[in-house]
């Protein structure tokens, strides 16, 4: 038996990662970390899976009393950062969707878990078609090093860009040498018109109602052009990676970076 710990059970994510554990048999909810409801059970909140597990305001007390193995940390950029951590310094392995860490913060739990020995997964993205899109987009910027990406997603998203695209940039960087993109001229008479620069790669971020989440790689050569797309159309595209990511983490005792590095 799996047990578990989510925090955010009750966000789009969290409530879709609670479903994937009601439905593996070898899972088992053990508590939720989330600011409202403290004290309250899973099964007393509406429109959540009929799970028997308590709600915990405050993250510390939820690691000491809890027997769990895994934490899944679907949340906001600080506060997952600390559930990490204190995951970690709890001897609970973390798998963490929570977008928008810092490369500094990144660093810091790669370290916490090397000197805790324990495993911790981090994925920008869980979607096996959205991890397929990156490798496809580090590949073909071998040989067409003028890229910029188009990130679209939901209008409740909170960072820009998405952890996907930053992702995605970094491995493109991986293979291409740094470059300036564009006319060496070029003026935004619109600040911002021409996106965030990484390492010459332009990133724009779209944000609308009815969108979930969407990532198009354009590469430009001469007289062709190559476009790598993915589309999630449901959370529930993300799950199947989350399953991967918590079955794995109790296999590991290092720190993982990337759903890339779990796949075959
Ligand atoms: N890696 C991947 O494949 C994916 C990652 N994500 C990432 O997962 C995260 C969650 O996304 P999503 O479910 O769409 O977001 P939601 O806003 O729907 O859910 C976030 C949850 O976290 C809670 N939360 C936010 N801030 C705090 C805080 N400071 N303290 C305590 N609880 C907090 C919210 O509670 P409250 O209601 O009280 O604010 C809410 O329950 C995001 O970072 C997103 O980018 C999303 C999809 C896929
Ligand atoms: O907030 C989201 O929704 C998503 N966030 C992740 C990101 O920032 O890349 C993954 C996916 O794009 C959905």
């Amino acid at each position: 038996m799996v047990n578990i710990i989510v925090a955010g059970p009750r966000g789009k994510m969290g409530s879709e990662a609670l479903r994937l554990i009601e439905r593996t048999e070898n899972y088992e909810l053990v508590g939720c970390i989330d600011r409202k409801h403290d004290g309250m059970n899973i099964n007393d909140l509406e429109n959540l899976p009929n799970l028997d597990a308590r709600i915990y305001a405050e993250p510390q007390q939820a690691f000491q009393e809890l027997k769990a193995d895994v934490l899944i940390d679907l949340t906001s950029p600080e506060v997952g950062y600390l559930h990490t951590r204190l995951a970690l310094e709890n001897g609970v392995r973390p798998v963490v969707g929570t977008s928008g860490f810092t490369s500094e913060q990144l660093d810091e739990i790669q370290q916490l878990t090397e000197q805790k020995e324990l495993g911790a997964v981090i994925a920008p993205n869980f979607a096996v078609g959205a991890v397929l899109m990156m490798q496809f987009a580090k590949w073909a910027a071998k040989y067409f090093p003028d890229v910029e990406i188009i990130e679209k997603h939901h209008d409740q998203k909170l960072d820009a860009p998405s952890g996907t695209a930053v992702k995605t940039a970094q491995l493109i960087e991986e293979v291409r040498s740094s470059k300036i993109q564009g006319h060496p001229e070029e003026k935004e008479t619109l600040p911002g018109a021409r996106g965030a620069n990484e390492d010459g790669m332009r990133i724009h971020s779209v944000r609308l109602p009815g969108l979930i989440a969407h990532q198009e790689v354009i590469f430009g050569g001469t007289g062709q052009g190559l476009t790598i797309k993915h589309d999630s159309y449901h959370r529930q595209s993300f799950m199947s990676g989350v399953k991967l990511a918590v079955d794995e983490v109790q296999n590991i005792n290092m720190f993982v970076y990337g759903l890339e590095n779990l796949l075959e």
